[in-house]
């Protein structure tokens, strides 16, 4: 048998440190199958070395883990489970580069404006860095993500909180118009394989190349849209004014994240307008101090500081926040509002997280309260204003009883607005921005004003076809409806729809209720079944299948951490994503304090499962579906015993949880009829492990409550954050005898 790999990716965060505490177990179990385990560094202070090797010393220099990563993911070998990772805000890039340049590390420094050639080439490799620089290279496939049966039935049988709607929330989503992407977009599917370039035409009679040209694949969709920047700044203006009339919270929900070049400039757009008054007065300064609303007021507070008029612009704005509508907190006890970083408020998670709270967000005293949720472009906004409107009609979802919201989403190769970084632009003066062929043919153009944010978008046919292939398996596999999320009031849905009644005609779709909707419709009808108990799978685009799977899977099962989440590569590889969600932020925090690791890492065993269950049918590896059928039972009793790491300390933790999972593992080995050798190997372990459970959970258990130096926030020192997630000897000595 030839040595097969996993590539399980280490990462930044709360899944970082589990990893520290998994991997061990992961790769004791898997080398009984002559598995190898190699773990690819793309944590985000890896892949700011991994660019700059010229800045670092030789023996600092480490090889493009991601870009390797990305080469592997387009072959059949390709078996990765990858844990999420942080996509950084600028601001997150920034402490990341000074913790490294601290550790002895010349990387530069980001050249957010940069001023000359050479910081220009810097400020191109940080943006291969910046924001969600990870999923978009890995995921050459689309993407299907579910709540396994057992998972389900777990969280029907122990119910998480959720908040009540009351039918007169105050609670609204606060929306443009006119002037945003929703309602500029223009698409078209392009025939024959060609190049575009996109160029911006000055109404001065200049004009400036944007983006050289670059290859289209015939059927490819393509579409451009354009948000109005004077536009948005009446429709804030006009939110804020209603959360003051309606006396509610104010709060912006974007993915400054995966959005990278727009979203950021929208957030910039709140807070200048919120703030109009401060931003008016110190202009100037703040244009010396390179301070720019687009990276919030954590950023203008770092920058202002020990400038002779820092307590008058505190004070200055302090005023707005009093005046203005109160603006929903992040973190009510360290004074953290929704302004402060633009990474902070990321919408999947927390357009979902006031879903299961009744709508509600927190005010600076840490208290509930309803709030205008500021989503400014109808591609998204009237969607959550169905659900909205849905919970107060018929009032919370009941997640003991609800069904289940599986999805197949269309991702592949850079799938729609989620690809559309490199094609994003904000007009530097008024004029038309041109997508054209090479032979100057246009294709699609664009009237910008100075500001507005200009994007270009690329769907390829391949993963539309693969995406229609995948919903339909997923019905027939689950016998369950599909439907598909489309809006016929965007012209780029109007071209995705003709394309999907197309391929669906490929496939036998008898006895099966698949179904093209409206997103609202679609929405409503959903909600309504899971109301009754009933499954229904969401087939949808690129940013749907991100909100759907927060969305849903927090309201059934509390936390996307729970998901199952696979991509199958459309060359016949699999990635397997760790939960839906993300890399938990706060987890880490209450761990360097605290010493206790509320991070669930079912979504990482999950991954594990299907990761193994995959190299066992690819690689006729037997041995590897022994450990996955044995993996899917201690999965089982992990639920069925309630081993997840509670929120508090004193009770096990996310590194007791991987001691159960490891127990229940080696038992099911043991006792296991189809591979003799394996059973053997592993009966003595899961003796020793159950022998020892009393000594391990006190070593385990005892090493909480206290702070945690690992030296390192975005690079903490490998072996004191081993240290730190093996208390245990007694365990660790079992586990490495293995
Ligand atoms: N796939 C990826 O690589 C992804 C990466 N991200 C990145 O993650 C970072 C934070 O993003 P954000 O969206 O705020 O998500 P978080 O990681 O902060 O998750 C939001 C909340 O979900 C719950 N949660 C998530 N994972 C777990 C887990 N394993 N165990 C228990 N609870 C969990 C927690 O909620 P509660 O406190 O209510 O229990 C948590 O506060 C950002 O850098 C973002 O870019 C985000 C999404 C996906
Ligand atoms: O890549 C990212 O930044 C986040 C990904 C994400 O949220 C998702 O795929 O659900
Ligand atoms: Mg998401």
């Amino acid at each position: 048998m030839s040595q097969a790999k996993i590539h399980y990716t280490l990462t930044d965060e709360a899944p970082m440190l589990a990893t520290h505490s998994f991997l061990p177990i992961v790769k004791g179990f898997t080398k009984t199958a002559n598995i190898e385990i190699e773990v690819p560094d793309i944590s985000l202070a890896g892949r700011i070395l991994a660019n700059f090797p010229e800045f670092l010393k030789e023996e600092q220099r480490i090889p493009d883990a991601l870009a390797e990563l990305g080469a592997l993911a387009t072959t059949p070998e390709a078996n990765i489970i990858k844990l999420p990772n942080i996509s950084a805000s600028a601001p997150q890039l920034d402490e990341a580069i000074a913790e490294l340049q601290a550790k002895g590390f010349a990387v530069p420094n980001y050249p957010a404006e940069p001023k000359n050639d050479d910081e220009k080439a810097i400020k191109a490799k940080y943006a291969k860095v910046l924001g969600s620089a990870v999923n978009p290279v890995l995921r050459e496939g689309n993407s299907d993500r579910r709540a396994p049966k057992a998972v389900k039935n777990y969280a029907k049988a122990n119910p998480h909180k959720m908040g009540a709607w009351a039918s007169d929330s105050k609670t609204d989503v606060a929306n443009m118009n006119e002037g945003d992407f929703y309602g500029t977009e223009t698409s078209t599917t392009v025939e024959n394989a060609t190049e575009f370039k996109i160029t911006f035409y000055g109404n001065d009679g200049s004009s400036k190349e944007l983006k050289g040209l670059s290859p289209l694949k015939a059927g490819e969709v393509i579409d451009t849209s354009v948000m109005n920047l004077n536009a948005l700044r009446a429709f804030v203006q006009n939110a804020i004014q209603e959360a003051k009339d309606k006396n509610v919270l104010l709060s912006a929900h974007l993915k400054a994240t995966m959005m990278k070049v727009s979203d950021p400039i929208i957030f910039g757009a709140i807070v200048e307008t919120f703030f109009k008054d401060v931003f008016a007065k110190y202009g100037e300064l703040f244009k010396s101090l390179d301070i720019n609303a687009n990276n919030g007021l954590a950023d203008l507070y770092e920058k202002i500081k020990g400038q002779p008029q820092e307590a008058e612009i505190k004070a200055a704005i302090d005023a707005d926040l009093t005046n203005g509508p109160r603006v929903a907190m992040v973190n009510s006890d360290k004074g953290i509002t929704n302004f402060h970083v633009p990474s902070d408020i990321i919408v999947d998670a927390s357009m979902a997280a006031l879903v299961r709270n009744g709508g509600k967000m927190w005010n600076k005293d840490g208290a509930e309260e309803d709030t205008i949720a500021i989503i400014p472009d109808r591609s998204y906004a009237g969607f959550y204003q169905a659900v909205v409107d849905d919970m107060k009609e018929n009032g919370a979802l009941d997640p003991t009883t609800m069904g289940s919201v599986p999805n197949v989403g269309l991702m592949a190769q850079k799938a729609e607005e989620y690809g559309s970084h490199d094609k994003t632009f904000q007009a530097t003066a008024d004029g038309t921005i041109k997508v054209e062929d090479a032979n100057g043919n246009v294709l699609l153009e664009q009237k910008v004003q100075k500001d507005d944010i200009f994007r270009m978008c690329q769907t390829k046919d391949a993963p539309i076809q693969d995406w229609v292939k995948l919903a339909v398996n997923r019905a027939r596999l689950s016998d369950t409806p599909a439907i598909f999320w489309l809006d016929k009031g965007r012209a780029h849905d109007r071209e995705i729809i003709k394309k999907v009644e197309k391929y669906l005609k490929d496939f036998d779709t008898t006895g099966l209720d698949i179904r093209i909707m409206d997103v609202k419709d679609a929405m409503r009808e959903t909600l309504k079944r899971a109301r009754e108990g009933k499954d229904t799978i969401s087939v949808s685009g690129n940013v749907l299948r991100d909100y759907l799977t927060d969305l849903f899977p927090i309201v059934e099962l509390g936390t996307s951490a729970k998901m199952l989440s696979i991509v199958p590569l459309m060359n016949g590889g699999g990635l397997f994503e760790t939960g839906a969600g993300g890399s938990a932020p706060k987890h880490i925090e209450q761990f360097l304090e605290e010493g206790y690791l509320r991070w669930d890492s079912l979504g990482e065993f999950l991954a594990l499962q299907a990761s193994l269950e995959h190299l066992a049918q690819t690689q006729n590896n037997t041995k590897s579906q022994v450990l996955a059928d044995a993996l899917d039972e201690a999965n089982a009793k992990f639920l069925a015993t309630d081993k997840s790491p509670g929120r508090k300390l004193g009770t096990i933790d996310n590194r007791g949880s991987h001691f159960y999972l490891a127990m229940y593992w080696a038992e099911a080995l043991a006792a296991q009829t189809k591979d003799a050798e394996m059973a053997a190997k592993f009966a003595p372990i899961a003796a020793a492990l159950k022998e020892s459970e009393e000594v391990i959970n006190a070593e385990l258990i005892g090493a909480q409550g206290k702070p945690q130096n690992i030296d390192g926030y975005y690079k903490p020192d490998t072996y004191k954050t081993y240290a730190a997630m093996r208390p245990s000897t007694v365990l660790n000595e079992i586990i490495d005898g293995i």
